[in-house]
């Protein structure tokens, strides 16, 4: 089990990147912590994995503390895995070679085997003898994954995995990283700016503003219902509009017409008996469409249908979900 106990840290210049960070991951969990760009998530991360000391709280590995790099000769834990985002590979050396490296002290016989195993786990089988600038930024990052998990570590802590890669790799990397930590009950946590890959493979989100852990739950639970604008946006496509534009939406006025309520696109249908609305943009999304219609000159609102006759400027009528409307406390 990792634990981060009020862990916090400032740098010079008075800048608190990390404040009073508290949470607990147990093995075989996913957890994902979601930021704006800022936020404290790449020092967050090497505060867990040793490579920066805690001002003040502590982490522990199985209840013991991880030692930052002034307490030990080479910073680091042996059982704690950190992937940065330049994957930091060895030029000279072969995909396969990369790999091989983290399991050197083991038996031959079953070094071979491990990392047969670990190329076909992510898919580097056919690029193996390649040196690391004659493969792709994806196959770079899964070598980078692999060589992490070779001896197994307790925990693999990844720095934006997904943010570099186009969607056919996204979706690699998070079945891969489903499939492991399922397989080698591996604790994993990962940050990320963008919550979408987070929602689909974390069993915890933590949302990280200003250095603080301001909403901590379940997908379903932080995606449903923000505390804030900032977890509401940070998680999907989302309208955040003041109470007082309830009875615009057909629904009853709210007692504190400047409280914020979120709305998720997704909980708003075309329907005839619903309020009239003019359309104001379409997007093509592929799969659906989303549409922006107008509440009024200053306030429009967000939805989406799989219609494709709607044009702009054509009035429609729409119902919200009242039960999805969430109301944010900023
Ligand atoms: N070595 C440092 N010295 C001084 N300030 C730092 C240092 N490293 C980070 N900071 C500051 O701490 C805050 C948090 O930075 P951090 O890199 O952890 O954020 P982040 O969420 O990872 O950002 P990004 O998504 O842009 O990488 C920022 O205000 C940053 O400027």
């Amino acid at each position: 089990m990792l634990v981060a106990d009020n862990v916090s840290k400032a740098f010079a210049g008075s800048v608190r990147a990390v404040r009073g960070v508290s949470f607990s991951l147990a093995p075989g969990q996913i957890m994902g912590l979601v930021g704006a760009s800022g936020s404290g998530k790449s020092t967050l991360l090497n505060l867990l994995a040793g490579l920066a000391d805690v001002d003040t709280g502590s982490v522990l590995l199985n209840d013991k503390r991880v030692p930052g790099p002034s307490d030990v000769l080479i910073a680091g834990h042996p059982d704690i895995r950190l992937v940065h985002q330049e994957y930091q590979l060895m030029p000279n050396v072969s995909i396969r070679e990369n790999i091989a490296y983290a399991v050197r002290y083991f038996e031959k016989e079953y070094r071979t085997h491990r990392v047969d195993a670990l190329l076909k786990l992510c898919r580097l089988t056919a690029v193996q003898d390649r040196l690391p600038r004659q493969v792709s930024g994806g196959e770079k990052q899964r070598t980078a994954i692999a060589r992490a998990i070779a001896d197994v570590p307790a925990v693999l802590l990844l720095d934006e995995p997904f943010s570099h890669l186009d969607l056919p790799n996204r979706l690699l990397v998070r079945d891969l990283l489903f499939e492991l930590v399922r397989e080698q009950q591996t604790a994993c946590l990962f940050v990320t700016h963008d919550a979408v890959d987070a929602l689909s493979i974390a069993d915890t989100i933590g949302i990280l503003r200003d250095g603080k852990l301001i909403q901590l739950g379940t997908p379903e639970s932080v995606y449903l219902r923000p505390d804030t604008a900032y977890a509401a946006r940070l998680t999907g496509r989302v309208t955040v509009l003041a109470e007082k534009y309830r009875p615009l939406l057909g629904l009853p006025a709210s007692d504190s017409p400047d409280r914020l309520m979120s709305i998720r696109p997704e909980q708003v249908t075309i329907d005839e008996s619903g309020v009239a609305v003019r359309v104001r943009a379409v997007f093509f999304m592929g799969s659906h469409y989303e549409l922006e219609v107008e509440l009024n000159r200053y306030a429009s609102l967000r939805l989406l249908t799989t219609r494709a006759d709607i044009q702009v400027g054509q009035l429609v009528n729409i119902r919200v979900n009242a039960d999805a409307v969430w109301p944010l406390r900023s």
